[in-house]
């Protein structure tokens, strides 16, 4: 769980060279790679910038008369900072850096760069690495830090499957602009089926541990009850289960999407890279940001034993809740998808409807009312009101300040939580909408039963949740709202016999899970006791610092 020191080399450099290193690079680089014979990472981010690649300091500067690039990080800010495996397993990394070919200024280009000696594992002249100590978790991998000093490089090293620089120092400009950042394309497109996992996890622990807990009676009786049984725990769980899910179906399809656009990018298309860099933004950030949430409530619902490692809750959590940053700080993120709402918007106004894309076509369609009553088909337009309600909100707000003369940025500046809001309900209805579309492929009718009460639980939970967007124009009105909560308490009881199950169906195994209270046999209070003396504070009756510390204290006359 705390990750691997390779984790890297696969997850992003063999990709990275997949997708921009050319067919002749890779003959020499890729099959090395993927035996290891080479370790590699991702170099990107710098201490002083992150988010705004265009401001990356470190420069690579084309030099014709040796066709060599020299790498350089001017100041301290330019050094790479957080790359994962970078520190100490890296002995190679794919570095993006601000290319400079006779003068021009050339923007973000990644580039194989060989850091340490094959041999040796000694670093090179003119690199600087080192591990950037401990972190909130991911602890068993080496982020690392980097700087160059006038570091050289042959030409042939630039990445070159989509553009080039020729010895002479022409330039080829890529077919689109932001190809180079496929990698992180690529990584974003698999992040809701990685959380899923991650939340699965949790939900796996809290679930069986809810039905080994017994506190408290619902009507007096001989025996207290598995708190399980209490609705606020189905409440605080159940959603959650449905999410897990939800995210895995939605993760797949981001990943056949990523893999058909690698296709299509190898024959020149690049069409599909706007809608997918939008859907992923978007994506990624909802979904990291619901399973740090839906894990903290799982360990909340362990009550005290939650707070103890034993639980391994908190551990998931350290990993997961990091994917609210890497790959693109969430809102920075919802801010990518946000412009593409802005522009689907502008599109419908100039009256081109008809040139929007599949996933937000629903924004030039309005719709009157909603009849709940009738099934999951008018949750989806309820979803799809509230979604273009706030984007068409948030975008007029924006397209009215840049009206009354604010400059484009500080317009967006003004509107951008507003525009975040839009984003993340634009999300949510895709999830929805590919939690629907996944269950009725279903073909097993007794699978499809079970997933279909998760999905209406779902989708009243989510309904329910965005109550005050349904509520502030009449589109949904407060009876409506009672029959969703009426909904969803039904579907929490219906549910909890297939609890157990449900998370029993991910098939982690205890050694996956790490968890005293999540054991399959549910022998968990033994172990507890078990778990406890094996602490290291126990392995002596008697402290060494009771002679040095609390004797002295304990005996002094003061
Ligand atoms: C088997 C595979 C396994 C994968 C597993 C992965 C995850 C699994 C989950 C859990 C993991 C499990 C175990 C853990 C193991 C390892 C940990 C895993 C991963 C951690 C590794 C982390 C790596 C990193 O963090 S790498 C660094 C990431 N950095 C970022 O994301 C930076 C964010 N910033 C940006 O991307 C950009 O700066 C920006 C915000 C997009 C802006 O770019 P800029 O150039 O300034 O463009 P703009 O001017 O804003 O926009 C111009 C125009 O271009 C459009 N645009 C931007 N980007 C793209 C793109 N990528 N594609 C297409 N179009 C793009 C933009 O929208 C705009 O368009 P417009 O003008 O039409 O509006
Ligand atoms: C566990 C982990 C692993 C990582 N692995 C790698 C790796 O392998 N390779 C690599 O290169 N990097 C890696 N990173 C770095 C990571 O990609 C960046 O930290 C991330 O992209 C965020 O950038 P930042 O740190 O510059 O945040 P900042 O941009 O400084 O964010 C700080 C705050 O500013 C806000 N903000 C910034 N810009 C805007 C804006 N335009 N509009 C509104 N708000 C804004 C953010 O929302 C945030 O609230 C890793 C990070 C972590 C935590």
């Amino acid at each position: 769980m705390e990750g691997h020191p390779l984790a890297l080399h696969d997850v992003m450099f063999i990709p990275a060279l997949v997708a921009q290193a050319s067919d002749e690079q890779n003959k020499k680089w890729l099959r090395r790679a993927q035996r290891r014979e080479i370790v590699g990472c991702y170099a990107q981010t710098e201490l002083g910038h992150g988010s705004n690649l265009r401001k990356l300091e470190t420069t690579a500067t084309y030099d014709v008369s040796t066709q060599e690039f020299v790498l350089h990080t001017p100041q301290i800010t330019s050094l790479k900072w957080w790359p994962g495996g970078l520190g100490k397993s890296s002995n190679y990394a794919v570095v993006v850096a601000n290319m400079i070919v006779k003068e021009k200024h050339l923007g973000p280009h990644s580039f194989l760069v060989q850091l340490r000696d094959e041999i040796t594992h000694q670093s090179l002249k003119g690199i600087t690495v080192g591990d950037i100590g401990p972190k909130l978790s991911f602890n068993a991998i080496d982020n690392g830090f980097l700087g160059f000093d006038n570091y050289r490089i042959p030409r042939t090293n630039l990445l070159m499957r989509h553009s080039r620089v020729e010895p002479d120092g022409t330039y080829v400009k890529p077919p689109h602009a932001k190809i180079n950042y496929s990698a992180m394309v690529r990584v974003r497109s698999h992040m809701a089926t990685g959380q899923g996992n991650f939340l699965a996890q949790a939900l796996t622990i809290a679930v069986r541990y809810s039905t080994v807990r017994r506190q408290g009676f619902i009507e007096s009786g001989e025996q207290e009850v598995k708190v399980l049984d209490y609705q606020t725990q189905q409440h605080r769980l159940f959603p959650s289960i449905a999410k897990a899910y939800a995210f895995t179906f939605a993760g797949y399809e981001t990943i056949r999407l990523y893999e058909q656009l690698l296709k299509e990018v190898d024959t020149g298309n690049v069409s599909l890279m706007a809608d997918l860099h939008a859907l992923t933004s978007g994506l990624k950030s909802v979904v990291t940001h619901q399973t740090a949430q839906g894990i903290e409530q799982a360990r909340m619902a362990c009550g005290g034993h939650g707070y103890s490692q034993a639980s391994y809750i908190s551990e998931i959590f350290g990993v997961a809740v990091g994917g609210c940053t890497y790959e693109g700080e969430n809102m920075v993120m919802l801010l990518q998808l946000a412009r593409y709402l802005v522009k689907s918007v502008e599109q419908i106004k100039a009256g081109e409807s008809g040139k929007l894309g599949p996933l937000v076509a629903y924004l030039a369609v309005k719709v009157d009312g909603v009849d709940l009553e009738k099934g999951v088909e008018e949750y989806m337009k309820a979803f799809q009101h509230v979604s273009r309600l706030q984007t068409w909100k948030a975008s007029e707000k924006f397209l009215k300040l840049l009206k009354s003369g604010e400059k484009r940025e500080v317009a967006w500046n003004k509107s951008s939580v507003e525009l975040t809001r839009a984003s993340r309900l634009h999300t949510r209805l895709y999830i929805a909408e590919t939690f629907k579309r996944s269950v009725q492929e279903v073909a097993d009718p007794r699978l499809k039963e079970v997933l279909t009460d998760l999905l209406h639980l779902h989708v009243n939970y989510e309904l329910l949740d965005m109550a005050t967007y349904a509520l502030e124009d009449g589109f949904l009105s407060s009876s409506q709202l009672d029959y969703v909560r009426d909904q969803l308490y039904f579907y929490l009881a219906k549910i909890r016999p297939n609890a157990v199950s449900l998370v029993d169906s991910w098939e982690f195994s205890d050694m996956q899970l790490r968890s005293v209270l999540g054991r399959r046999d549910g022998n968990v209070y033994e172990n507890l006791v078990a778990w406890a003396k094996a602490s290291p504070l126990n392995k002596t009756d008697v402290l060494p610092s009771v002679e040095k510390y609390l004797k002295p204290m304990m005996n002094s006359k003061l």
